[in-house]
């Protein structure tokens, strides 16, 4: 097992499209990082530079201490001592699950005694252990993927990249393995780099979530860092569904376009932005993020301002209650409710009980003094 050390990473495609920019990272040792960000951010660029499909344009790129990639460096993938499991599981038909396993062994001249006794073991530890002789045909979508897995780690990777691995997967299938890869590189001690655009997926197996944008990263955080301390209105709209509203802070003070608006004087959080003494802060653009979590919805009253009223576009049932989609004044908010049954076209009142705040430009952590209204 071992840490990735990643400082100052580019790729450039060959057609000059900047894939990856500026990506500083460590991924520490025995720790599930997951790479999130909307199609086309990056996250499979970085995994196939990490794994050494791509060389970087500029930075440096270490793993358990040994740098493989940067001026002057470069171990090729193979000597890089990985395990990858993709989404489409790629594992060979023709070989039984156990020849399919051996395969990392074989190509590194284990003798045979100890290949075979490591990969009873593996498969074991994946659940397959009755499965050795069978041929690939006759196993499930996730039985195959296990076979993936137990491939990946058979040889004792440095550290175990995965790509979309679960997402071919039908729930509740896919949760279960959900679980039992969180169980299995904990029991490892492995380090593992996640792919996914499944913003649940991510929350729920890694330690740490990188949030990419256009190549770069927005955030690395926790789980709980993402939700409740959001650096940037791209995190807290692509991990939360906040919807971001956007206004004038005037001495302190957001002032929200939307004339409906009401922050709450406790429950704003803020981010980004010049120190109160700067006289840049005293009037400039924000933005307030609202995610459903942070919203409460009343039945509108006979007298209430129009402005304070949204229309239910949608409410679908789940387990925690309803998720509701409302049109509030042109603006597209969600929210939850659970105890009552809104249905499409009431009139309802949207109480903001928490918002985070960011500068309309950066979204970087910094103070707005008093910014609740
Ligand atoms: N071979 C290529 N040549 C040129 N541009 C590419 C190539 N592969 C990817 N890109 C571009 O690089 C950017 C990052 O792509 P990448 O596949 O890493 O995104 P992603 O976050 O993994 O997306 P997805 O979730 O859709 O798989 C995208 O804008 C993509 O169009």
């Amino acid at each position: 097992m071992a840490t990735i050390d990643i400082s100052g990473l580019r790729h450039e495609y060959a057609n000059g499209h900047l894939g990856l920019d500026a990506i500083d990272l460590t991924v520490r040792d025995g720790e599930f990082l997951a790479l999130l960000g909307p199609s086309g951010s990056g996250k499979t660029t970085l995994l196939r530079t990490i794994a050494g499909f791509l060389r970087p344009a500029a930075g440096t790129l270490a793993i358990g201490g040994q740098a493989v990639a940067g001026p002057g460096t470069w171990v090729p993938p193979e000597r890089r001592r990985l395990g990858m499991v993709f989404q489409d599981h790629a594992i060979w038909p023709h070989l039984s699950v156990a020849a399919n396993v051996a395969y990392p062994l074989k190509l590194a001249g284990v003798a045979r005694p100890e290949a075979t006794a490591r990969v009873a073991a593996v498969l074991e530890q994946v659940g397959l252990g009755d499965y050795a002789r069978r041929k690939p045909s006759a196993l499930s979508g996730g039985q195959r993927q296990r076979v993936a897995l137990a491939r990946a780690i058979v040889a004792n990777p440095r550290a175990l990249l995965l790509d979309e691995a679960l997402s071919a997967l039908d729930e509740p299938l896919r949760a279960r393995l959900r679980l039992e890869l969180k169980a299995l590189t904990r029991e490892q001690g492995l380090t593992a780099v996640h792919v996914t655009h499944d913003r649940g997926e991510a929350l729920a197996l890694a330690d740490r979530v990188v949030v990419l944008n256009a190549g770069r990263i927005e955030q690395v955080g926790t789980p709980r860092d993402l939700l409740e301390t959001p650096a940037s209105a791209f995190v807290a709209a692509f991990v939360s569904d906040a919807t971001a509203f956007p206004g004038t802070v005037v001495h302190g003070v957001f002032r929200p376009d939307h004339g409906g608006l009401r922050l709450p004087r406790n429950g704003v959080r803020t981010v980004g932005g010049a120190s109160p003494s700067d006289p840049s802060a005293r009037s400039r653009r924000a933005v307030a993020c609202i995610a459903p979590s942070g919203v409460r919805l009343e039945r509108a009253g006979a007298t209430a301002d129009p402005a304070a009223e949204a229309t239910v576009t949608s409410a679908l049932y789940g387990p925690h209650g309803f998720d509701v989609s409302l049109d509030w004044q042109g603006v597209p908010l969600r929210a939850h409710v659970s105890g009552w049954a809104p249905r499409e076209g009431d009139r309802v009142r949207p109480v903001v009980e928490r918002a985070h705040l960011f500068p309309a430009s950066s979204g970087r952590p910094g103070t707005i003094s008093g910014a609740a209204a």
